[in-house]
């Protein structure tokens, strides 16, 4: 099963690497504001899901949700010890 660290080191080299049909260096090129609203987007999604759908579904919506979340991070150079600190 990918862990949160597992899934920022697969971005991380998604972004140095930069394979042909990653839609994470496309999410990357397409830049912070756009990214913002992807992420707001989500934010949206698991809040429906918590009021109107099952678990799974809302399981769902969190992963995608925090995949945006390291599209941001990786865009701007932050790091995971970076954020840990802060929990
Ligand atoms: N975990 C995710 C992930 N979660 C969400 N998404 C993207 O977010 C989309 C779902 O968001 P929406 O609900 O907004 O659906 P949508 O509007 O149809 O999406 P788009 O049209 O914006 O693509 C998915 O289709 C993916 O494009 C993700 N894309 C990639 N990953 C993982 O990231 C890794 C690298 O992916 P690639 O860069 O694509 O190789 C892989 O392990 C993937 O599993």
């Amino acid at each position: 099963m990918k862990t949160f660290d597992a899934l920022y080191a697969e971005l991380t080299d998604r972004a140095r690497t930069r394979p042909e049909g990653s839609g994470t260096v496309q999410a990357l090129d397409a830049g912070v504001h756009a990214q913002g609203k992807k992420l707001l987007e989500e934010a949206g999604e698991v809040w429906l899901a918590a009021e109107h759908e099952d678990d799974d579904s809302l399981a769902l919506e969190i992963s995608q949700l925090l995949y945006r979340a390291q599209v941001i991070m990786i865009g701007r150079g932050v790091t995971l010890e970076q954020v840990y600190r802060y929990l």
